[in-house]
């Protein structure tokens, strides 16, 4: 069994770490071929995960046909926004008899796809049965250090759900398994909308009241979502829904929080993600789901909120306030 991870920021090397530990071959392929370079010299990723080495059963590669040709299983951990470009580069090889494990969190810009559907898209003969996603409340840092995390292998395939499964799981790394695909893709890539608006709010000064609505009102938005694109609401309810959406709001580690109380303190969009190292996958998540929420005419209004403030420019006491006082409603409809 040997196992291609494509993408080498801090997640794709902490997966290749957790599956390499495992005993499992795995090659990691990094973007830029320089830094492919460094991490194969040094044997860790000083610039994402210092400190955490590399097993020996983990090689580095700078060409993408030489770590997936011979991989079994496919894990895609490039950022969203950059899976199509990637995998468009290994239409050629044939994908009949992988599994294609997909852990970018967020909703392609100008499509609105999924990541699952960007996959089938690109990648001529893949089936949806061979498609999971594996996704939940699973920061790097923690995952790395081997402390304990729940995540949720997701496939329209009980089979592919439990092989993900089996390879995955580790003592520390509690595998679930789900068929709903689609409830897990919308939830895990609206969650990094909501923890932005999380941010906004700890960056204000807001307390732990506006904290609270803004996750279950968020997890109302990512319900309807979920349901208008023929997912489970009960989906909303687990690992990949509340569980990241809790994870992402509250932990100093998220990134999407991050940018959201950066921008709540005052600072401009551009001037926060240039200067991060790592990607923000709200922000074009907020674009596209914002997109996506209009065509099919689900109420979204953080989400909505979220988007005025980092691309038209709305004050953010003025976003506050136009949601706040938006018509009373009822709490379920
Ligand atoms: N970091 C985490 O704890 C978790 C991250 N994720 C998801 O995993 C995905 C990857 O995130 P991280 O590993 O955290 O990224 P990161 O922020 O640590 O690093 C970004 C990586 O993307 C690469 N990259 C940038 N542009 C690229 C391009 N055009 N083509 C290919 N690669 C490119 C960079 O070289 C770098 O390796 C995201 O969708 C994120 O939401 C999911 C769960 C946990
Ligand atoms: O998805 C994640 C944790 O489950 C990572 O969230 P951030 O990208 O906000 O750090």
């Amino acid at each position: 069994m040997l196992i291609a991870v494509l993408g080498a920021g801090s997640w794709g090397t902490t997966l290749a770490v957790l599956l390499a530990r495992k005993g499992y071959a795995v090659n990691l392929w990094a973007h830029r071929p320089e830094f492919a370079d460094q991490l194969a010299a040094e044997r860790e990723n000083r610039r994402y995960l210092n400190g955490v080495h590399f097993p020996d059963t983990l090689r580095v590669f700078t060409s993408l046909h030489e770590a997936v040709s011979p991989a079994d299983m496919v894990v895609t951990a490039v950022p969203s926004q950059a899976l199509r470009e990637t995998v468009e580069q290994i239409r050629d090889l044939p994908m009949q008899g992988r599994v294609i494990v997909n852990v970018a969190k967020g909703i392609e810009m100008n499509t609105g796809k999924r990541m699952s559907e960007v996959l089938l898209e690109t990648l001529p003969g893949l089936q949806i049965s061979c498609v999971a996603a594996l996704y939940g409340p699973s920061h790097a840092e923690e995952v790395s250090k081997e402390q304990p995390t729940t995540v949720v292998a997701s496939s329209p395939s009980v089979e592919t759900a439990n092989r993900v499964q089996e390879v995955f799981h580790t003592s520390m790394f509690r595998v679930y398994t789900n068929t709903d695909i689609i409830g897990v893709e919308i939830a895990g890539s609206v969650k990094n909308i909501i923890a932005i608006a999380a941010g906004i709010s700890d960056g204000i000064g807001y307390g732990d009241n506006a904290k609270a609505a803004i996750i279950t009102r968020g997890l109302a938005e990512m319900s309807r979502l979920a349901v208008s694109l023929g997912g489970d609401p009960v989906t909303v309810s687990g690992l990949a829904g509340i569980g990241d959406l809790v994870v992402t709001c509250l932990s100093r580690h998220s990134r999407n929080r991050y940018v959201g109380e950066e921008i709540g303190r005052g600072r401009s969009l551009d001037d926060v993600v240039t200067h991060m190292n790592m990607v923000a996958e709200g922000v074009f998540t907020s674009k596209a789901v914002y997109d996506l929420c209009r065509t099919r005419g689900v109420e979204m209004p953080i989400t909505q909120a979220v988007y005025e403030m980092l691309f038209e420019g709305k004050p953010v006491q003025q976003a506050i306030l136009d949601l706040m006082t938006r018509e009373p409603k009822k709490e379920v409809y």
